[in-house]
């Protein structure tokens, strides 16, 4: 017990986040030891935790694959609590990249005793700090949950006040390197940690350690082709390729087909540096075959670290860094393509593409919703990116049309 105290003594000074409504955002409180003077508007706290019975968790660790994975396990046993209900929650000191620690927010009705099982179980782990909501007087405190003999106990309780929204939306300070990866080493570095726990990492690591140098390309133009799925990537990729004589590359790469649908299954933080590393790999075969002829490249990092950045960052595409944002810079040490292409459609035409495909025929309207943002913020972030930026192509006319828009484009930018 003396050691989880002594852990959470830091939290006197942190500022938790509770994304109730993706919509309307978060709601910030900070904790503190003895109760703060002006309490500010405690009402939006007493609608988090006036209901029911309200535990928050939060997964710690130095060993950050374990608390990647850990942190997906809670989200699953939490979820699959009867009758409650799970917010994401996330602990931060203001501007101090780095410092956020994923959580979660969940509430159950008053008489389940499925939760206490449930965080007592969870409670074993030295990684988890739970704590519960409960009001004195007109304030509100933070209780630090320990397990005990008799079930749980409150080690210690601090006092919530309600705390102002930082600068910038609290999930943008660990985007760097836990999101998006800027050097081929800083990707490989988290597959090199994973190898124990993921058997299947080493193969990856082993595909990508081949030198060479990957950060030249040959004397012919290299395009990317990005977008959305269901954007036309591949009907326009086959097309020019047939057209400019071109090499058709994809990343991932074919070579990583066969580990996709495994590294797809896991945290963010593997999954995308798995993606990462393909692009090196796609890189490679872009700078051989441009030796030769022109390339054609189905997604590449743009893809990567716009899906990564739109996944990480919860909410409305307000939420996004800011234009400018180290987080939009390309690696130092990746190929830089020729040109960068964002195919771009309404979102009507899109799903009625997607539809034609037989996809999304099931999504219900709240998943509609959050997909609506979630695409909202791709296409933004895609469009953020710097150096090589990408040129926005409507992909609404006729596969054809579209061709000859693209084909007139690439002889204009990369004076064919
Ligand atoms: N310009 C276009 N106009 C109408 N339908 C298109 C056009 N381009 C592609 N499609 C259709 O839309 C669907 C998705 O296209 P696809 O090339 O597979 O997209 P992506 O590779 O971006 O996922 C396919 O059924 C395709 O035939
Ligand atoms: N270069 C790439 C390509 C895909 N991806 C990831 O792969 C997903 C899109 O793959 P997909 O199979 O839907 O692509 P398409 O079939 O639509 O081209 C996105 O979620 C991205 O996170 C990536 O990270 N980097």
């Amino acid at each position: 017990m003396a050691q989880r105290l002594s852990r959470v003594r830091s939290w006197g000074s942190r500022v938790f986040a509770v994304e109730c409504d993706v919509t309307t955002g978060p709601v910030y409180f900070s904790v503190a030891a003895t109760p703060q003077g002006s309490g500010g508007d405690v009402r939006p706290l007493g609608q988090l935790f006036g209901h029911g019975k309200v535990f928050s968790l939060h997964v710690h660790g130095d060993d950050r694959v374990r608390a990647a994975k850990f942190h997906g396990d809670v989200k699953s046993r939490l979820s699959a609590l009867p009758r409650g209900h799970v917010m994401e929650m996330s602990s931060f000191l203001p501007n101090q990249k780095r410092s956020l620690v994923k959580g979660f927010l969940m509430r159950v009705p008053a008489d389940s005793s499925a939760a206490d099982d449930a965080l007592l179980e969870l409670l074993r782990e030295d990684a988890v700090h739970a704590c519960s909501y409960a009001t004195s007087g007109d304030r509100w405190w933070q209780q630090l949950l320990a397990r005990s003999e008799e079930g749980l106990v409150v080690a210690e309780r601090f006092c919530v006040a309600p705390a102002p929204a930082p600068e910038h939306h609290p999930s943008t300070l660990n985007i760097v390197n836990s999101d998006v990866f800027y050097s081929f080493r800083d990707a490989q570095q988290v597959l090199i940690e994973c190898s124990n726990i993921i058997p299947e990492s080493k193969a990856v690591l082993e595909l990508v350690n081949k030198p060479s140098d990957p950060t030249v390309k040959g004397k012919f133009p290299v395009i990317v082709i990005e977008g959305l799925d269901a954007t036309g990537k591949t009907t326009l990729t086959d097309s020019l390729k047939g057209a400019m004589g071109a090499v058709l590359l994809k990343s991932p790469p074919q070579v990583l087909a066969p580990f996709r649908q495994l590294f797809d299954a896991e945290p963010p933080l593997i999954r995308r540096a798995f993606y990462a590393l393909g692009n090196y790999i796609t890189a490679r075969q872009i700078a051989r075959e441009s030796e030769k002829a022109p390339v054609i490249v189905d997604r590449f990092w743009h893809s990567t670290a716009a899906y990564a950045i739109a996944t990480a960052v919860s909410g409305k595409v307000g939420n996004l860094p800011g234009l400018g944002s180290e987080v939009y810079q390309w690696p130092g040490d990746l190929l830089k393509p020729s040109l960068v292409l964002l195919l771009s459609v309404s979102p009507e035409e899109r799903l009625r593409r997607l539809s034609g495909r037989g996809l999304e025929k099931t999504v219900e309207e709240a998943e509609l919703e959050a997909n609506h943002l979630f695409r909202q913020k791709v296409e933004e972030a895609y469009m953020r990116i710097q150096n090589p930026a990408c040129e926005v192509v409507d992909a609404s006319p006729s596969p054809d049309q579209v061709l000859q828009q693209v084909l007139l484009l690439i002889k204009s930018k990369c004076h064919l």
